[in-house]
């Protein structure tokens, strides 16, 4: 897994309009999450259906978020857990070793720690930043950040993160910037996406 901008789908109920907004965004992005919160099961197999041969063409690793199965059943690269989404060894017996299992920590190094100990690919902190999308979320610090370098798993920061706000955190030792808003609710999400990547190639060459 390399260093860049980890993109996170929107809530968006049409299937092609999602496919459209997404496709160009793709060259910017090192994975690509299909999150929707709003959709129902139906909705959620046809489109994370629509995502992965998108994904897979190019190149770009495709991660279900929440729903190991659905992970499994569209040949997903890998799937994201949260706190209420089952375990690390339950999606990798579903969806194999060379799956992507990501885990989050919202602000808690325990969980973490329990995330390394289970073998997950990645850990992800937040919300470092007021989110719309997610406006309850939990929030973090980046002094978080720094003391979870020591489980030695890539880290990803997460939660209201703009290419402006996200300086700290690689400095901090963000690896991934896992970001909704701050690409599809830019007046131009690919400018938006571009200046991210930019942050990865400048900062570390
Ligand atoms: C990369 C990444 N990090 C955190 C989350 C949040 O997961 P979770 O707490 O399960 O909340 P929902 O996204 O399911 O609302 C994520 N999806 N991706
Ligand atoms: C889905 C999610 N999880 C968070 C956490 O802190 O675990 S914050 C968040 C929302 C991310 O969207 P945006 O980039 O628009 O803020
Ligand atoms: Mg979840």
């Amino acid at each position: 897994m390399q260093a860049g901008l980890y993109l996170i789908t929107p809530d968006e109920p049409d299937t092609q309009r999602l496919l459209e907004r997404v496709r160009p965004l793709l060259p910017f992005a090192e994975l690509l999450q299909y999150r929707n919160k709003s959709a129902e099961t139906d909705l959620r197999a046809e489109q994370a259906a629509a995502l992965a041969p998108l994904c897979r063409a190019a190149g770009v690793p495709f991660i279900v978020n929440d729903d190991a199965r659905l992970a499994a059943r569209v040949r997903a690269s890998g799937v994201h857990l949260g706190e209420h989404d089952g375990t690390v060894a339950a999606a990798r017996a579903l969806l194999g070793q060379n799956a992507i299992i990501g885990v989050s920590c919202y602000d808690d190094l325990q969980r973490a720690r329990k995330a390394a100990e289970d073998d997950a690919d990645y850990i992800a902190f937040g919300a470092f930043f007021p989110s719309a999308t997610k406006p309850n979320a939990r929030r973090a610090t980046p002094a978080l950040l720094a003391a979870a370098g020591t489980f030695g798993l890539p880290m990803v920061a997460i939660g209201g993160i703009t290419a402006d706000n996200a300086p700290p955190l690689l400095e901090a030792g963000a690896d991934l910037l896992a970001v909704v808003g701050g690409v599809f609710d830019a007046p131009d999400p690919v400018a938006a996406a571009r200046e991210f990547r930019a942050l990865f190639t400048e900062s570390r060459p």
